[in-house]
């Protein structure tokens, strides 16, 4: 089913399986996944380790070809789209990686490297380039005239993420995926690259597709969340609504396991007993029942589809929580 978040969805993933081959096995990264994003949207992807939520994100740019499926970015299928015209789409779509310090060369200078993608979609003059990376190091709260002559070991890991947002945002992209953009930071600092990211959403209008296992983090910044267990989408829904109210018996448990601030106070229940299946050889019927306390055998032989369980709130469960 198509879950209709807009009229006019930024983003659209209709059906994705993304599969990789490992020494003659076939790992279900991606298993028929069907999203939307709204124009100016932030939607959150959580999910456990493994569970396939960067591949989702690569796959949606292109960096990793989809077995089928389609990915429609305002309207143009990406998946079909080759060279130049794919090339030029791409630079809408920009993404943010979890370890800012690994994506920074480290033999290159800020100014350069922020002006690394002016460069490659062909920004010929020098002063526009010095200009548009001066603004968009000034937008995320970086001085130009300090940072730019600089090398990437001089910062801190919370002043490269700022780099690599100002580099991620230096083309103005419509969309960006962010991939776990704080789980590599010092918990002190999230908190404002998270703000920072808010920041710039608003000032270049950006729609986001906010990737994390940390539910915490998700919620803070999420206008809908989107639950994904190896490979499949288990619910999707508005923010609050299902946070407050979730369907899924998977979402339950990732929700009474956020850590609580209180020290005297401990989670009810931790995340799900044991590891989750191999993706190798996933369960048969609904992925999440050899961990569910409400599986019975309609779980074992039927593939629960997303189903409308609240306005906009759509969970994939035989035995859905509301
Ligand atoms: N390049 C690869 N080659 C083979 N298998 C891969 C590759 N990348 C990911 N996988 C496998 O695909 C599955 C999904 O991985 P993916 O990294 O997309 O999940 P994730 O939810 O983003 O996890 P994490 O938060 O740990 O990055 C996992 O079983 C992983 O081991």
């Amino acid at each position: 089913m198509m879950l209709q978040a807009a009229p006019d969805p930024l983003m659209k993933v209709e059906n994705l399986v993304v599969e990789y081959s490992v020494g003659g096995k076939t790992i279900h990264a991606v298993s028929d996944v069907s999203l939307e994003i709204a124009r100016g949207e932030t939607l959150g992807l959580v999910g456990e380790s493994g569970c396939g939520k960067s591949t989702l994100g690569r796959a949606v740019l292109q960096l990793r070809q989809a077995v089928s499926g389609k990915v429609l970015f305002d309207g143009h299928d990406l998946t079909t789209l080759k060279g130049e015209p794919l090339r030029k789409m791409r630079r809408r779509v920009q993404l943010i990686f979890q370890d800012p310090i690994a994506s920074l060369n480290p033999r290159r200078r800020i100014g350069d490297i922020v002006a690394e993608p002016l460069v490659i979609a062909g920004v010929k003059d020098p002063e526009e380039r010095r200009r548009r990376v001066s603004d968009v190091l000034s937008a995320v709260g970086l001085d130009p005239a300090l940072v730019s002559g600089r090398l990437p070991h001089e910062f801190s890991g919370g002043q490269c993420q700022r780099i690599c947002i100002a580099r991620s945002l230096v083309l103005n992209p419509e969309f960006v995926i962010c991939d776990e953009p704080v789980s590599a930071l010092d918990v002190s600092i999230r908190a404002q690259i998270l703000n920072l990211l808010e920041e710039m959403k608003a000032r270049y209008g950006l729609t986001l597709l906010f990737i994390a296992h940390d539910l915490a983090v998700v919620k803070a910044v999420s206008d809908r969340v989107a639950v994904m267990y190896l490979g499949r989408l288990c619910e999707v829904g508005p923010s609050e609504q299902l946070f407050a109210r979730p369907a899924h018996p998977y979402t339950a448990l990732l929700i009474e396991a956020i850590p609580v601030p209180d020290p005297d106070v401990r989670p009810t229940q931790s995340v799900p007993v044991g590891e989750p299946p191999s993706p190798i050889a996933p369960p048969s019927g609904c992925r999440f029942r050899t961990r569910c306390p409400r599986a019975d055998a309609r779980c074992a032989s039927e593939v629960p589809e997303l189903r409308v369980v609240a306005p906009g709130q759509f969970a994939a469960c035989h035995h859905p929580l509301i």
